[in-house]
């Protein structure tokens, strides 16, 4: 059976779109680990799969795996290919659509322009809805990381994420420290590692090891956590870029109750067929 797909990208964090409306698609973690391979299948950090919706007051509904297989909740930079995907493949003449994900639903919007805008919704802050086990509500956390402890503020962005602050970005220690603590026992469902450098009020550069796919160029959701946490930490003013390795993301949050607007580019790169 033949798999048609397009490979796209948000500022590198590469990803292959499958219309699942159209065609019928059967996806175990073992053939989405083989399709994800970079040497033995397309490669991705994440497969995104379109359906119809399960709500009719919706237009899609959107499915989230990472290239280990697993299926997550929630990713930003994929949101903005989405919505660019059912344009491109004309499953929706709409410029504002309704996309449910595994945690609520999501509102982007195509400017035309290049440029996407999507309301992520509303952060969650409670460290048990993260989830993450804490002694209490604080702000920052100290975790322990081998012989290290590092001071992380944990936000759900539907997905997990636990963010931490450095000087320096290019020198973080991401890859020694990225899985440990994606792995962390305090983090069930284990957790997405931002690693942040503060430019000023205004500006960040941050460096995601991302669940289940490791550092990507760039994270969607990654970058409203860290705009978040340093909101939170009184660090940020409320509208931030956000420099990536992939390039940059504008990212708005007005406090506590008020969704996260996340705003960049979404680039198809290819479509294609695979045997599956
Ligand atoms: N690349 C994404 C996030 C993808 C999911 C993440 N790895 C997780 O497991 O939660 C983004 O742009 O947000």
């Amino acid at each position: 059976m033949k798999l048609k797909f397009s490979k796209m990208h948000g500022l590198g964090n590469d990803f292959v779109v499958v219309d699942g409306i159209r065609q019928t698609v059967g996806l175990t973690p073992e053939r989405l680990r083989q399709l994800g391979d970079r040497h033995l299948g397309i490669g991705f950090d994440q497969l995104l799969l379109v359906e119809a919706p399960h709500d009719g007051t919706n237009d899609f509904r959107y499915r989230i795996f990472n290239n280990d297989g697993s299926e997550v909740e929630q990713c930003g930079n994929g949101a903005r290919c989405f919505v660019k995907f059912v344009t491109e493949q004309k499953l929706t003449n709409k410029r504002a659509i309704r996309v449910e994900t595994a945690k609520g639903v999501i509102v982007p919007e195509y400017h035309g322009n290049g440029q996407i805008t999507v309301d992520m919704g509303v952060p969650r802050l409670k460290s048990l809805e993260v989830p993450f086990i804490a002694d209490g509500d604080a702000i920052t956390h100290p975790l322990a990381i081998g012989d290290d402890s590092i001071d992380v503020t944990v936000v759900s962005m539907g997905n997990p994420h636990a963010v931490c602050v450095v000087n320096n970005v290019d020198s973080a220690p991401v890859a020694q420290q990225g899985p440990l603590v994606e792995s962390h026992p305090r983090f069930p469902e284990k957790v997405n590692a931002g690693f942040m450098q503060i430019v000023n009020r205004g500006e960040i550069r941050l460096r995601v090891y991302e669940r289940g796919a490791g550092e990507t160029l760039a994270c969607g959701t990654g970058a409203c956590a860290a705009v978040v946490a340093g909101i939170q930490r009184g660090q940020l003013d409320s509208r931030v870029l956000v420099h990536t390795r992939g390039g940059d993301l504008s990212i708005e949050w007005g406090g506590p109750g008020h969704p996260v607007k996340m705003t960049g580019p979404a680039v198809t790169v290819f479509t294609g067929e695979i045997e599956i």
